[in-house]
């Protein structure tokens, strides 16, 4: 029998999916550097070259014990900024606010903008990256479509120096965009949060 050809599955979609993401990133992006008072494009400049696009579809079998298993474990993302296609037919995401857990409600047809790690580091903690989980469901599967934005991986992150004073000192050290997203992997193996290892 010969195998199935997969090669262009999607891919148009996926292209045209991908790139009109990045439209909504910067125009969020845009927003954000005005909210601090920063040339409209600094942050858009940050994802000019070599940017890391990733796509995740994630799929959440349902789950006999609910209560014993994560579809995801708590995280938050190494990303600049992250969109979630979230399933339309079954809620599931949660963020934490102040040690307790929020259902991202289901609003149909919309997209979840997610503020990442970096941003929460370059902009020396004015924006938070949410600490965030998956929990499964006894009866219904789930699927997600996540896009992933991120920096070169040779490109440093760290507080914009313009957000920098002696009223705000510095709150994260520097840390390449490559050793952020290993660490990143590190501590999600270990249950702990990248975000806590450049804490100053
Ligand atoms: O499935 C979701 O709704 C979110 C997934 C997520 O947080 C991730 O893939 O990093
Ligand atoms: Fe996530």
């Amino acid at each position: 029998m010969t195998k199935p050809d997969h090669s262009y599955f999607c891919r148009d979609i996926l292209s045209e999916y991908t790139a009109r993401c990045r439209e909504i990133t910067n125009l969020v992006l845009k927003n954000l550097a005005k909210l601090l008072s920063l040339d409209k494009d600094y942050f858009i400049n940050m994802l000019a070259e070599n940017t890391i696009t990733h796509a995740r579809f994630n799929y959440y079998p349902h789950c006999p014990n609910p209560d014993q298993v994560f579809g995801l474990k708590p995280h938050s993302d190494a990303t600049v900024i992250t969109i979630v296609f979230v399933d339309d037919n079954i809620s599931g995401l949660q963020l934490q606010k102040n040690g307790v857990w929020y259902s991202v409600p289901i609003i149909l047809n919309a997209l979840l903008v997610n503020m990442g790690d970096v941003m929460e580091i370059m902009s020396n903690g004015f924006f938070k990256s949410p600490v965030h989980r998956v929990v499964t469901n006894a009866e219904k599967e789930r699927l997600s479509l996540v896009m992933f934005y991120a920096m070169d991986p040779e490109r440093e992150i760290e507080p914009v120096p313009e957000l920098v004073d002696e009223k705000n000192p510095r709150r994260y050290r520097k840390i390449k965009t490559k050793d952020y997203i290993a660490e990143i992997f590190k501590t999600f193996a270990k249950g702990t949060l990248a975000i806590d290892t450049v804490k100053i």
